[in-house]
């Protein structure tokens, strides 16, 4: 088998809360996993068992008390749990995606464009960018007279859809997804399972949250119980 792309070893973490006299909630103690090209793992377990917390941690947004978090990136290897925030925004651009629940809406920029960014990013024309935003928008049904307005008004599931179509426009090889199809009506969540099939096919490896279970079932190769990773005492 080829290298992971990721591979967490020994993660911990207990949130401490300063301002309730210090309180500890421990989360997460001695998780370890791996992630190769072309799968898709869903992380699993009940309502509070630490499956964002985990998805956040290998993202970076939150710290770990122990272990290490190994990214692959090209030739190198990143461990997310100690590398500099220059080098985790680096990882970021090119290597790791995150299709959040919610799109943090950017004042004044029209969907278009926020879905076309990262592409630009990568250094792609616009000539080719645009196009490209117009057609993954079009699969993801958004009505075309919302293309070029700001979606900070569009309704939840408008939403849901321009930030799946930014997470996926660009190849990453590693993706995290929160909740992609939360908001969306059957249609539409078929639309986010085919993506998701070609993403696989393109070696692209998925670690997510997939509360729906006919999403789970048709896109996860296995989940990964966030409950057998007991809790720090
Ligand atoms: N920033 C934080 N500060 C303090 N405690 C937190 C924080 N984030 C999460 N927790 C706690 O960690 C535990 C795990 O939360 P988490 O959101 O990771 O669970 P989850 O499995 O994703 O739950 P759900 O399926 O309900 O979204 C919870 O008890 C929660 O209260």
């Amino acid at each position: 088998m080829s290298e992971p792309i990721l591979q967490a070893s020994g993660l911990s973490k207990t949130f401490v809360l300063h301002l309730r006299e210090g309180a500890r909630l421990p989360v997460v103690s001695g998780a370890s996993f791996e992630l190769h090209a072309g799968e898709c793992v869903a992380l699993g377990g009940p309502s509070g068992a630490g499956k964002s917390s985990l998805l956040k941690m290998v993202y970076g947004n939150y710290r770990v008390d122990a272990g290490a978090i190994r990214v692959r990136d090209g030739d190198e290897q990143v461990d997310v749990a100690r590398a500099a925030p220059r080098r985790l925004i680096r990882l970021r651009a090119h290597t790791m995606g995150y299709v959040s629940q919610f799109l943090r809406v950017i004042p004044r920029v029209s969907a278009l464009d926020v879905v076309a960014d990262p592409l630009l990013g990568d250094g792609v024309a616009p000539e080719e960018a645009l196009p490209r935003a117009r057609a993954l928008l079009g699969r993801l049904n958004l009505p075309e007279r919302l293309w070029p307005l700001p979606p900070a008004t569009f309704s939840g599931g408008e939403q849901q859809r321009v930030n799946i179509a930014r997470g996926l426009i660009a190849h990453r090889p590693l993706l995290l997804m929160d909740e992609p199809t939360a908001s969306l009506d059957a249609a539409n969540r078929q639309v986010v399972v085919e993506l998701i099939g070609e993403k696989k096919r393109a070696g692209v490896a998925i670690l997510g949250i997939f509360h729906d279970s006919e999403v789970r079932e048709a896109v996860c190769d296995r989940v990964i119980d966030v409950t057998t990773f007991g809790q720090a005492a």
